[in-house]
């Protein structure tokens, strides 16, 4: 029988199998950040180790610096932040620092620089980390003691989960995005559809993509409880890892890396990539979503008790009515940004939606580019140009509003549209009010200051 492509992976990476243990896998790269790996670091040091594989490591601020100048005024951000700097100076890994050409948040400048590619392995403190995926590599987040492990050994204990197929046929509406599509996936399946496994994302909606918009499916299977999410490589992939600094390209093998035509997934969930729809949370989890045409749900039109008690849960904290039409729902603020929706397709793509248009009075927009590689290309794209004559900000690179680390925090009782991954409970910022969309769709609510889809706007 045919094998899945996450185990192919996952067995070309296997160190030492035994009876009773968890598989010990071969890491090719190892992403840090200043959040989750100063204990790490810590760890190391008080046991006399060194980083074993220090040129296979590459760390980054981002979710603690500032969008705007250079001082880290938070004295908690400045600390981890400083630690991250002492650490990589310490071990000789190599830093991209806040004021870099190179920095941004991880997940974009990785794949970016073309680091991130097919067949590998990639770990990193960050539960983002799937969004490697896109590029048909085994890609998961772990926790700082695993961090730890992987800084001395460069390998990691991991027991193997079981496989999903998503399959999305059919083609996406012009309005459509993956970010669209994967919370359609995640009000399919719920919440913790996906837990205990990987995911792979198959068919010809999910073929058609460009490498921006699989990290930005990939990027969210977390969201619905999935291990890592994946796309096999292809002609799309190969074509944007062409030319980038550290992707020698390796085709051959790259070919390689599919799911046989035989091999069966523990689990398959099927959409109608035709039938999705601009979407839009409406809740406090990724799963309470339904299409900017819609009303906000009534509870008890779920049957699952739990379901049904967080939804009455997320209507009080979101101050929302049952009924009322998704487009009645007023913002005060717009971020597009994020490990999710901060590259340079999705910039264009809000652009396209304000060109000649204005910001609604009464709303803060925030555009916050992923990396500064992202901002100077859309400055020279002209880009840059739109937003701040629509009336928005322009920022430096980071995780910014995505959540409440740095000083690009939300007021208690605000609302947003956001283009990021996740909407909890104060998320971005204490009693904040998230509601997660795409660029597409955050741009079009820039504009009128409720939510709105880019079409509603012809
Ligand atoms: C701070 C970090 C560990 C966290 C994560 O793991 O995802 C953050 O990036 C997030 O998005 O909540
Ligand atoms: S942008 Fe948001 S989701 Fe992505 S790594 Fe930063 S905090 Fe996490």
């Amino acid at each position: 029988m045919g094998e899945v492509l996450a185990r192919k992976i996952w067995e070309a990476h296997l160190v030492r199998r035994a009876a009773g243990e968890p598989d010990l896998l071969y890491v090719d790269l190892h992403l840090v950040h200043e959040v989750s790996s100063p204990q790490a670091f810590d760890g190391l040091r008080a046991a006399g180790r060194r980083v074993r594989r220090p040129e296979l490591t590459l760390a980054m601020e981002d979710h603690a610096v500032p969008t705007l100048g250079l001082t880290i005024a938070d004295p908690m951000a400045r600390a981890q932040v400083e630690a991250l700097r002492r650490n990589c100076a310490e071990f000789g890994i190599r830093l991209f620092s806040l004021g870099d050409a190179e920095q941004g948040i991880v997940h974009v400048v990785a794949p970016q620089l073309g680091l991130t590619q097919p067949g590998m392995t990639i770990v990193c403190g960050d539960s983002h980390t799937s969004t490697h995926g896109a590029f048909g590599a085994l890609a998961f987040g772990i926790g700082t003691s695993e961090v730890e492990h992987v800084l001395a050994t460069q390998t990691l204990p991991q027991r193997m989960p079981r496989t999903m197929e998503v399959r999305v046929d059919g083609r996406l509406a012009p309005d459509v995005t993956a970010k669209d599509l994967i919370l359609a996936i995640i009000a399919r399946v719920g919440v913790g559809g996906g837990a205990g496994h990987i995911v792979e994302y198959r068919g010809t909606a999910i073929e058609a993509l460009s490498m921006e918009a699989r990290m930005t499916l990939c990027n969210m299977s977390i969201e619905f409880g999935a291990r890592a999410g994946m796309v096999a490589p292809d002609e799309t992939t190969y074509a944007y890892l062409a030319g980038r600094p550290y992707a020698a390209l390796a085709l051959d093998h790259w070919r390689g890396l599919r799911t046989d035509e035989d091999a069966v997934f523990d689990r398959t969930v099927v959409l109608d990539g035709a039938a999705v729809r601009p979407f839009v949370t409406w809740g406090t989890n990724p799963a309470q979503a339904v299409p900017v045409s819609g009303v906000v749900p009534a509870p008890e039109e779920f049957d699952d008790p739990l379901v049904r008690s967080a939804a009455e849960q997320a209507l009080r904290y979101m101050e929302l009515t049952p009924g009322t039409p998704v487009r009645d729902i007023a913002v005060d603020t717009v971020f597009l940004g994020s490990c999710t929706n901060g590259r340079i397709e999705d910039l264009r793509a809000a652009a396209t939606v304000l060109r000649g248009r204005r910001v609604a009075d009464g709303v803060t927009m925030l555009v916050v580019p992923g990396s500064m590689k992202v901002r100077a290309q859309a400055e020279e794209e002209g880009l840059a140009e739109v937003f701040t004559a629509a009336g928005a900000q322009w920022r430096a690179a980071g995780c910014s509003m995505c959540l409440g680390l740095n000083p690009d925090r939300m007021a208690p009782g605000t609302r947003s549209a956001s283009t990021s991954n996740r909407n909890f409970e104060g998320r971005q910022g204490p009693g904040a009010r998230t509601h997660l969309v795409s660029p597409l769709v955050a741009a079009a609510t820039a504009v009128t200051g409720r939510l709105t889809a880019a079409a509603d706007l012809d």
